[in-house]
């Protein structure tokens, strides 16, 4: 028994670290590709330290499996952030929130409530509109020949789809850096629903909802203004630069490789015809787009190391000894590289998907862009329905040519680490509207 105190604990192996520092020097602009090339050396499972943190890095699918699913329970927990005390409310929301009750019944409520399947397809006839918005605008663009920065508009597009969720028009991206501001903003967004309650709405939004399940005492725990904003907080940082990246990703490999965006358009001609635009009613049925979606997402998950766990126990994983508070990094942007398990791993292949029964919803562990287990993405529904649909309207009604003689091979896939991990730059590019009317 190695965690028998006559034994020495075995720790996973790792490369020699500093005195202070750990491994953090190790650590460059791309953790993740950094984490990548160390575990080539170290293994699948990896003993790091962080300064006196210790951590352990799981790059396998049998090493995720482990950690978020066999002993899910022992690492569920997330590491405590000092400056979320001050932005995310004390960490009263979800996606830093402690292992717990509150956690656990803030979690339960966002699913079923505001992310379930009923709530997403109440929210499609406003997706329809802001889409119908950009292609017209597009659609003015590719008459003019103009160059179109797709990244902005895509952005522009997804932050229009969720203020509506929020029922909110002044929102922009400065908002987000500051606390106070946003502070502000979320007050402001609450009063204004008290205000309008007496209106007759058709449709609740997620706010509306949230002060509901406030006043009616349902939520059986202790829930005021705070946990509202903080939830609120959450779903709109959450669900924005997401889904936008994860479609960034997408259109750039279809405009890098001709072919593969020819036969996607050639799904949509079938399924979807020449006379109409893509309805949210059609995504079912358009096969060759859920593998271009799973490539992409194969090769570029929007969050390449999940969001850090923490263990809350002692654990053994693989016969190596984790102890209680490691960090616990799960690095799936090198398991989705794994020659191993996808061959020829840099080719961006949607082909490898066809007769194979590899799903990203949590349940294979050799593709796992929203994670798996009690800590994995609760927006996911949400967000294949966002990104499968702007990537088919976008291809469907539209030609794309880079500009200035630019080859397709020539588009710069350069990564940028932030809170996701975006294209470096923009895609820009000349629309030609394809459509019969
Ligand atoms: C393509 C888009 C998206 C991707 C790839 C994605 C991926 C992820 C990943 C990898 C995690 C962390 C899993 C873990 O730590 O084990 C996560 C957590 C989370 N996501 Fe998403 N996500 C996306 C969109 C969304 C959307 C649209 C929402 C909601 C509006 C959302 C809400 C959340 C929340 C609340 C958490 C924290 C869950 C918790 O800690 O219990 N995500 N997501």
């Amino acid at each position: 028994d190695l965690l028998s105190p006559t034994k020495k604990k075995r720790l996973p192996p790792g490369p020699r670290g500093l005195p202070i520092l750990g491994h953090l020097h190790l650590l460059g602009k791309n953790p993740h590709q950094d984490l990548y090339h160390l575990a080539q050396k170290h293994g699948p499972i990896m003993g790091l330290r962080f300064g006196s943190v210790p951590a352990v890095v799981v790059s396998s699918p049998a090493g995720a499996e482990l950690v978020l699913k066999t002993h899910d329970l022992f690492f569920a927990n997330r590491p405590r952030i000092e400056a979320s005390k001050y932005i995310w409310y004390e960490q009263k929301n979800l996606v830093f929130g402690q292992y717990g009750p509150y956690w656990r019944n803030m979690r339960k409520l966002c699913t079923l409530e505001l992310l379930s399947t009923r709530r997403i397809n109440q929210f499609g006839a406003m997706r329809k509109v802001e889409l119908e918005l950009l292609v017209s605008s597009l659609k003015r663009a590719a008459e003019m020949r103009e160059i179109v920065d797709l990244s902005a508009r895509v952005s522009g597009l997804i932050g229009d789809m969720n203020c509506l969720i929020f029922r909110e028009e002044g929102m922009n991206q400065k908002m987000k850096n500051l606390s106070k501001t946003f502070d502000r903003f979320l007050e402001k967004i609450i009063d204004d629903h008290v205000k309008n309650k007496q209106e007759k709405k058709q449709t609740k939004d997620f706010v509306d909802t949230m002060m509901e399940i406030m006043e009616s005492g349902k939520a059986e725990f202790q829930f005021d203004r705070r946990h509202v904003k903080a939830v609120l907080l959450d779903l709109f940082i959450a669900g924005m630069d997401t889904s936008t990246t994860a479609i960034e990703w997408a259109l750039s490999e279809l405009i890098r490789h001709p072919q593969l965006m020819k036969k996607l358009q050639e799904e949509l001609e079938t399924v979807v015809g020449m006379d109409q635009m893509v309805e949210e009613s059609h995504l079912h049925r358009l096969e060759y787009l859920d593998f271009v979606v799973k490539e992409t997402l194969r090769l570029h998950p929007v969050g390449p190391l999940l969001i850090p766990h923490e263990s809350m126990e002692d654990c053994v994983i693989d016969s190596y000894h984790v102890p209680k508070g490691s960090r616990v990094i799960v690095n799936v942007w090198a398991i989705g590289r794994d020659p191993n398990v996808w061959p020829e791993p840099e080719v961006f292949k949607p082909e490898r998907f066809i007769g194979s029964n590899i799903d990203l919803r949590g349940h294979d562990f050799q593709l796992l862009p929203f994670g798996s287990g009690r800590r994995s993405c609760p927006g996911l529904q949400l967000a294949l329905t966002m990104v499968q649909l702007v990537i088919a309207q976008l291809v469907h009604c539209f030609d794309w040519q880079l500009p200035n003689g630019m080859q397709p091979s020539d588009l710069d896939m350069s990564e940028h680490f932030g809170l996701v991990v975006a294209r470096a730059k923009h895609i820009v590019a000349i629309p030609s509207y394809r459509l019969h009317k």
